[in-house]
């Protein structure tokens, strides 16, 4: 793929302050910094771990969200508008978060589907993901899953995730594309191909930024540029060929035979020297750079023939100094104008039906590919209905035993379908969050569609399993026979079983992580539970409150009364009463069965809609 147009970004004077989370001081991570990453270029960022190479990638790439920015990002010479650049960078995290039951064909042709404009022709988009696939050579495993080691699930390498994370971001053809370690986690030999992959793309006229952590000689040899933090200053920017004469000229030569990059971490980890190499830096950078255009093109700029033109223009600061960026005249001249075209443009997204439309088929597709998934829920329920019948089988019509198991099994059903659900939607939640969080914040979907989607496809498989769970439990237990009791049997336990699944999803979304919300789903369930007035007779007039906001309480007094509506009851020499006399006055709530359906398909409704506006207010405060 090659573009016209190269980007070059250049920042100037660049600090990140944070307020640390437990109050103190602000804490500065970023003093300064000067720099660029020029079109047709890799830049590659360095340092020891903490040394801000990941808070400079996130402010770069305008993925920084909770500290204060300092100093100057530039577009082509012109200041950024965010969410244009946006829109023609990529950032590529440092971790992997893919749907393990797709393809790798899959997983790129559905970031197609959902970056590239819904206009453009469905063959054009085929040949933009073949291209993808080309580029990345991933071509000889895009029918392979993706896979997941944690579920078992065998699948690509270390080294073809990483490419297909990449993938899934060239299908935009982003002129920039940022890279969080791209070659972490892999053996050398996939970090050097991977690093060839971006130096192509460069190449091919891409801007590309990586950070990365202990390169290989190989590795390091392919840089064209190269920015060296430590503490949140830069010891040096420059190309990569002039790094080991800096250090050389600041007292530290390279070793023979010793990787240069070893060689400047082992330095920078004495701070006096470390101190050194930063003064050395800052007092030289003049001298250190930088071609200009025309030094470029004449042929006498220290490059490697690469296509760009400009070689880094950095004056770092030093002590909170900053930095002044010595841009070339004549560059910002050249680019002034794609500047301008660049950042107004505005790519289209597809339209929300379309976006839960891909995303609804995508969730269809994951089952299909991962029917175990649906098998091992489906084998939970029928589990659990099948214990519940046996332990309730064929309940009698007395009075004496008739009346309280009848009134504990209905409970029991209630228990089964509240934390079953519950705690799998809590559960499932951290793998969902990770991929949401990636692909909205790619700007792929809405959470609105994600939330669609969910609730077009999750809905009728949980409706399924859940009727599967009546139909058993019904006829073991012995409850009334009777088709409109069982149908309504069937509703109240369906409307019961999503809003507990909604419930447990509320939970995750408000703790952020399954463990958090285990605990808090524990907590609540047993408190809504507690006061159906089948545990308690007596509730205390202050726990009075939860009674009435308690979709047990009213599913639990329609499901007594449906039952004991249509059932008559022996007492021990033989008199018949009706089972509507039978119901304990505290599971009574004065309610019609209708009525309480009613309420319970409001609180349904209510708690869907809640957990709708939460994960809408999570995702504003990024904390997703
Ligand atoms: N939001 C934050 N609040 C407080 N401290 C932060 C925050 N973000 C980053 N830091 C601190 O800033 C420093 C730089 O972090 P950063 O993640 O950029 O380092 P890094 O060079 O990428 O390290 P690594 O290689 O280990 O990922 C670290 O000491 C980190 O603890």
């Amino acid at each position: 793929m090659q573009l016209d147009g190269a980007v070059d970004v250049t920042f100037q004077g660049l600090t990140f302050t944070v307020q640390p989370r437990g109050g103190g001081e602000p804490v500065q991570i970023l003093k300064g910094l000067s720099g660029a990453v020029r079109g047709g270029r890799c830049l590659a960022i360095m340092g020891a771990s903490g040394a801000g190479k990941t808070t400079l990638l996130d402010v770069l790439a305008g993925h920084t969200y909770t500290g204060e920015i300092g100093g100057q990002v530039l577009v082509n010479g012109k200041p950024r508008h965010l969410k244009s650049f946006l829109r023609i960078s990529s950032y590529v995290q440092q971790r992997d978060v893919l749907m393990a039951s797709a393809t790798v064909r899959d997983a790129i042709t559905t970031a197609a589907l959902l970056k590239l404009p819904r206009s453009m022709p469905a063959e054009e988009k085929r040949a933009r993901v073949d291209s993808v696939l080309a580029d990345l050579e991933l071509e000889g495993c895009q029918h392979t899953l993706i896979g997941d080691e944690l579920l078992n699930m065998k699948g690509i390498s270390g080294g073809q995730r990483r490419r297909v994370s990449v993938g899934i971001e060239l299908v935009k053809q982003p002129q920039i594309l940022f890279l969080d370690e791209p070659t972490s986690g892999l053996d050398s030999e996939m970090a050097v191909s991977m690093m060839e992959t971006l130096l192509r793309l460069a190449r091919g006229g891409r801007t590309v930024c990586v950070t990365i952590h202990q390169p290989n000689s190989i590795i390091t040899s392919m840089f064209d540029d190269f920015m060296l933090l430590v503490g949140g200053r830069a010891a040096y920017a420059g190309p990569w060929s002039g790094a080991v004469d800096h250090f050389a000229a600041a007292g530290f030569p390279c070793p023979q035979y010793v990787n240069p990059t070893d060689h400047f971490l082992s330095v920078l980890r004495d701070d006096k020297a470390a101190a050194a190499v930063v003064e050395a830096y800052a007092a030289s950078a003049p001298a250190l750079a930088l071609c200009s255009p025309e030094a470029s093109s004449d042929g006498e700029c220290e490059g490697k023939g690469k296509p760009a033109g400009t070689e880094l223009d950095v004056e770092a600061g030093l002590g909170g100094k900053e930095g002044t960026l010595q841009a070339s005249k004549a560059a910002l001249a050249r680019t002034a104008s794609d500047a301008a075209a660049l950042v107004e443009e505005e790519r289209p997204r597809v339209p929300f039906t379309f976006q839960t439309w891909v995303l609804s088929l995508r969730m269809l597709r994951n089952w299909g590919r991962n029917p175990m998934m649906l098998a091992a829920e489906a084998v939970q329920y029928l589990f659990l209905a099948v214990f519940v019948g046996l332990v309730y089988l064929q309940l009698s019509d007395s009075v004496a035993t008739g009346v309280p198991d009848r009134l504990s099994s209905l409970w029991f059903m209630l228990a089964v379908l509240s934390f079953t659900p519950a705690y799998t939607a809590a559960v499932a939640w951290d793998s969902e969050r990770l991929l949401l969080r990636r692909e909205v914040g790619q700007g792929m979907y809405s959470p609105a569609a994600w939330f669609a989607a969910k609730t077009t496809t999750v809905f009728p498989v949980q409706v399924v399993q859940t009727t599967l769970f009546c139909v058993i439990t019904y006829w073991m237990v012995g409850y009334s026979s009777d088709a409109g009791r069982f149908f309504i049997y069937v509703a109240l336990l369906n409307m019961f079983q999503l809003t507990s699944e909604t419930i447990g999803q509320l939970c995750a979304l408000c703790t952020g992580a399954s463990m958090y919300a285990v605990i808090l789903l524990t907590f609540v369930l047993l408190l809504l539970m507690t006061f159906t007035g089948f545990l308690v007779s007596a509730i205390p007039v202050y726990f009075k409150w939860i009674k009435w906001i308690s979709y047990l309480n009213y599913t639990y007094a329609a499901l007594v009364e449906n039952e004991f509506g249509g059932a008559t009851f022996y007492t021990d020499d033989g008199t018949a009463v009706h089972g509507t006399s039978l119901i304990p006055a505290s599971v009574n709530n004065g309610l019609s069965v209708l009525a309480n359906a009613m309420v319970a398909l409001g609180l349904m409704v209510g708690t869907r809609v809640l957990a709708f506006l939460v994960l809408l207010v999570m995702h504003r405060l990024k904390r997703i």
